[in-house]
């Protein structure tokens, strides 16, 4: 008999993690120097929207992120009121995806059976539940914890969850989530009222990825939804928070501050794998952007993609960069293209300087070889690991030869292709 533990849920955000993209403090660029001028020259002559093209990892995120610090107070500075449609508009074109492996009990319930404890003093006192849930694998008996009985017991009677109902389980908090009946009960109940389930596959106990908060495998929420949700924020600033004021929407003023704290959320999520930005665009976004850019009051717009031609969301009509045609006419497109060596050894340097760590010149070169064989991305995740390998070896500065070579012979990494774009792949 397995025993269900309930802990009180913890966010798993880690506070002193460095993300992806903390090195990024701007263009680094002179005032003055070719890319500067280029670009107020830009901005003077009205262009408002580029298309960064090119592989994974060729640095458009960290160009785009770049430049919106450069030009930070300007893209939202004067006229916030006036834009504040356009805005909203955007981030509704944003969405993000939240997705979390979770520990979760799922099947169809066989046997709800509560046992009542002696000494409860007044009244009834359950001392636990006993919950057999079925899988087409087998089924499993799970003795719910005193401490937490009670609350699922409550859970399950709340959403009248009964014998024949498919549920999950969340074995770290305990909650419980009625996915629907069992198809196996089908004739029993009226068929419309009811959303029948097949019984589910593999093992009762097993990860699964699931939203912590709708229990979907996924769940897409647009940026603009969340920050409706989060006018005044009554909650604390993980995602279960945010994503708790979505129930409670009201009519508030959003302003630049609460936008900038929900990216910093949603930045921090997405660092963590919690959570990945995909693109909402479909026709009509398109549609509206073909517009909005051309007013004035628009924002300074950065796409990026790595995709090629495919098709545009929400239809089969195949686009270069799955972008309409007449939207990138308006575009600048911009190329980017695999560092070379000497390029991907200074960004690794750069990240090194942030993590604090020490690394010897020979094995930034190594780095550097590494990079161009994997990929930068891959390069840079080495450090961490290899600051730790390091340590137990008791130096602070990481060598080529027992930190980074060792490293690199544990961890697994896909070689680079020829054509490094990935069709698939749905950025933008
Ligand atoms: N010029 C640069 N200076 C500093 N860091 C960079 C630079 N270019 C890329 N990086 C870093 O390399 C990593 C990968 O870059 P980035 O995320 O910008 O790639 P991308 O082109 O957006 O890739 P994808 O298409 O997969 O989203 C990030 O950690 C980024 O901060």
């Amino acid at each position: 008999m397995e025993k269900v533990k309930i802990e009180e849920i913890q966010s798993t955000a880690k506070k002193q993690r460095i993300a992806t993209h903390t090195h990024i403090k701007g263009l680094g660029l002179e005032r003055g120097s070719w890319s500067c001028s280029r670009h107020d020259q830009a901005e003077e002559n009205g262009w408002q929207s580029s298309l960064l093209a090119g592989p994974p990892g060729t640095g458009k995120t960290a160009l785009a992120l770049g430049i919106s610090q450069e030009l930070g107070s300007k893209v939202y500075s004067s006229e916030v009121k006036k834009t504040e449609v356009l805005m909203e508009n955007f981030r509704r074109a944003i969405g993000l995806r939240i997705k979390e492996t979770k520990d979760v009990y799922e099947g169809e319930v066989s046997v709800p059976e509560e046992t009542e404890s002696l000494t409860g003093g007044y009244g009834k006192s359950i001392s636990h539940v006993i919950i057999g849930l079925k899988t087409v694998k087998g089924t499993k008996q799970l003795k719910l914890d005193p401490t937490i009985s009670i609350s699922s017991y409550i859970y399950c009677f709340d959403s009248q969850v009964a014998v024949g109902d498919v549920i999950y389980i969340e074995a770290n908090s305990g909650a419980v989530k009625r996915v629907g009946r069992s198809d196996a009960f089908a004739t029993e109940f009226d068929l419309e009222a009811e959303e029948y389930v097949p019984l589910p596959k593999g093992e009762v106990h097993k990860r699964k990825r699931l939203c912590r908060f709708t229990f979907s495998t996924t769940f897409d929420v647009t940026l603009q939804d969340l920050d409706a949700a989060n006018a005044q924020p009554q909650g604390g600033q993980d995602i279960l928070s945010l994503m708790g004021q979505m129930m409670k929407p009201r009519k508030t003023e959003i302003t630049d501050k609460l936008r900038q704290e929900i990216n910093k959320v949603v930045n921090r999520y997405i660092d963590e794998g919690v959570a990945e930005l995909v693109h909402m665009l479909d026709m009509e976004c398109f549609s509206y952007l073909n517009r909005a850019l051309e007013s004035s009051l628009s924002p300074i717009v950065i796409f990026a993609t790595n995709r090629g031609v495919c098709n545009v969301r929400g239809t089969d009509m195949p686009s270069p960069h799955g972008v309409p045609i007449d939207l990138l006419d308006r575009l600048v497109i911009i190329r980017t293209q695999i560092y070379n060596p000497s390029e991907m050894i200074q960004i690794i340097a750069i990240r090194a300087q942030v993590e604090e760590l020490t690394v010897d010149e020979e094995c930034l070169v190594l780095l550097g070889d590494i990079g161009q064989r994997t990929s930068l991305r891959h390069a840079v995740q080495l450090l961490s690991p290899a600051s730790i390998v390091a340590k137990m070896n008791g130096r602070d500065n990481i060598c080529k030869m027992d930190d980074i070579d060792d490293v690199f012979s544990y961890l697994l990494a896909k070689e680079i292709n020829e054509e490094n774009e990935d069709p698939n792949q749905s950025q933008i």
